[in-house]
């Protein structure tokens, strides 16, 4: 976790099953998020995060396992709780705000009681700061404002758990990294508990105080942002945050990350690493050189900053480990 202290569980998944018909889409699930932070469930396409959201939101049945919400048993082998009395604020994928509605009215909708009612939805509305479009439908939005909308409705009666849905995915790269820590700010400003669900590895560092990597429908991994990412629990997991080089130095084999190792000079009867420039990619801040190494092994991933020289494409390299070179 980070600085903050979290006492209190606000949501607890436990040992929770979920299947479409004989087949099961998640299988003996756990998590569990502490009051006021972000945990985010990171996997690929088809693992299962959105069942999951679903089954925390009361959308979908559980075949095995509890959901315990706020300390309210909300899913057992006996009960299910109505969504509508859940205390969960969903932010769909698409947002799904409705057309006919002003942003007003939208952020409102969810607000049972007439008491209050729209000072709380002008609190919302200067919080995701959206004062200046308040009185236009989502379709006279950009996609981002349209996003804000939605993170506000979800906020506006206070739920226990927030549920974000890929919530940016549908945005352009910019965008999307602005709204990101703009959505991280708010979440934390507002001192929600947050479930986001991403197949993106960027989204859950940057955000998340605890990242959950479900595969398969199984949870592969659970850890703070810094664990999952140095200390995968596997390839696979390792995998899904980018490169992982294998890199053999001394008879030993050290898995690494791009940014762990670094092209040297040859220096011959020095033992390094040897191997020649196969590839090259500008990824703006930054170049990806691949070095295809002399004798056996995957191609090797390395990291040069733009302001550095980046050798020619068949060019005799060296790579070590950034840790120990001079
Ligand atoms: N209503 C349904 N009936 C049958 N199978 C379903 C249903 N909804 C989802 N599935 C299947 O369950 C699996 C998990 O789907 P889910 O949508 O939870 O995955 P996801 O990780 O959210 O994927 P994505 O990121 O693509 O939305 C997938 O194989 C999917 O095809």
């Amino acid at each position: 976790m980070s600085e903050t202290m979290f006492t209190e569980t606000m949501l607890s998944v436990a040992g929770v099953s979920v299947a479409y018909g004989d087949r099961t889409v998640l299988d003996d699930v756990n998590l569990d998020v502490p009051a006021g932070s972000i945990t985010a469930v990171l996997g690929p396409s088809g693992c299962g995060k959105t069942t999951l959201l679903r089954a925390i939101a009361g959308l979908e049945p559980i075949t095995a396992g509890t959901i315990t919400i706020a300390g309210e048993t909300v899913s057992d082998d006996r009960r299910r709780v109505a969504p509508e009395h859940r205390d969960v604020g969903l932010v769909p994928q698409d947002g799904a705000l409705f057309p006919h509605l002003t942003v007003r009215r939208n952020i409102g909708f969810g607000l049972r009681s007439r008491a209050g009612r729209n000072d709380r939805v002008e609190e919302m509305i200067a919080l995701v700061g959206l004062g200046e479009v308040a009185d236009r439908r989502p379709g006279k939005l950009s996609g981002g404002q349209r996003q804000r909308v939605a993170l506000a409705r979800a906020l506006a009666p206070a739920p226990a758990l927030i549920g974000l849905d890929e919530p940016f995915s549908a945005l352009d790269a910019g965008l999307r990294t602005r709204l990101r820590s703009e959505v991280g700010r708010l979440l934390r400003q507002y001192g929600a508990t947050a479930l986001l669900v991403t197949h993106d590895p960027v989204e859950a560092l940057a955000l998340a105080d605890q990242v959950v990597v479900l595969l398969d429908g199984r949870v592969r991994q659970t850890g703070t942002p810094e664990e999952v990412y140095v200390n995968p629990a596997d390839d696979r997991v390792g995998e899904l945050f980018g490169d992982l080089n294998r890199i053999v130095i001394d008879g030993q084999v050290h898995v690494v990350r791009p940014h762990e190792i670094r092209l040297a000079q040859v220096d011959p009867g020095t033992g390094q690493t040897l191997g020649t420039v196969a590839a090259v990619e500008f990824r703006g801040s930054y170049h990806s050189v691949f070095v295809e190494p002399v004798g056996e092994g995957a191609a090797l991933s390395v990291v040069v900053p733009a302001a550095e020289t980046v050798p020619a494409l068949g060019t005799e390299v060296a790579v070590e480990l950034a840790a120990v070179a001079v």
